[in-house]
């Protein structure tokens, strides 16, 4: 079951990157071509019956299975960065999460109104990171279609954050 292959081999770090975080590190899961290739194949299975034009991944751990869950599910990858890095025009939405405090941004021509858009994330801690994400969309006239995310810390009830943009939040190993 991909749920236990995925905890086994994710690795827990105490302390980063602050006291008191137990950061799930994700680095173990790519070293295994295989288990990455069932992690996108289930990603894309848990969104079959969802309407999706285009998946938007969220810099930098959301890039890593982001591009690969657009590309099986054969639509656009739109990437959104932290400050400062893209290079066209841009909106932003500052946020908090776990650990600290920081600013998203997407080119202003990144989704067209009306589009059903699909928020991909590594993991979803607090929720603070994917509703910044999902006011860029929102602010762009499309819609949240879903969340998809590898891991959700589900004692930190960042799904409840989430409902009011898009009833449907997967997650393939809940803590
Ligand atoms: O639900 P939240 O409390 O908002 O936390 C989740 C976010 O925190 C991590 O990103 P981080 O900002 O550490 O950036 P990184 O992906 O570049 O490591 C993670 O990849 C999520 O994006
Ligand atoms: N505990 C955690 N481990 C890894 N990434 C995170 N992002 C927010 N909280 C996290």
């Amino acid at each position: 079951m991909i749920e236990a292959k995925i905890k086994q081999t994710l690795r827990d770090v105490a302390d980063f990157p602050k006291p008191g975080i137990i950061f799930k590190d994700i680095t173990p899961v790519l070293h295994d071509p295989i288990l990455c290739a069932e992690i996108t194949q289930a990603l894309a299975l848990q969104l079959a019956d969802i309407k999706i034009d285009v998946v938007a991944g969220i810099e930098s751990r959301g890039f890593l299975f982001g591009l690969a869950l657009a590309q099986e599910l054969k639509v656009p990858f739109v990437p959104i960065r932290k400050a400062g890095k893209l290079p066209y025009k841009t909106i932003q939405q500052s946020y908090d999460l776990e650990y600290g405090s920081a600013t998203l941004e997407v080119h202003e021509d990144a989704f067209k109104p009306g589009q059903n858009v699909l928020i991909h994330d590594d993991l979803l801690a607090t929720g603070g990171t994917v509703v910044a994400a999902s006011k860029l969309v929102n602010l762009l006239q499309a819609n949240v279609a879903a969340y998809s995310f590898l891991i959700s810390l589900d004692f930190l009830n960042g799904r409840d954050r989430l409902t009011s943009f898009s009833p449907n939040t997967f997650s393939l190993a809940k803590f």
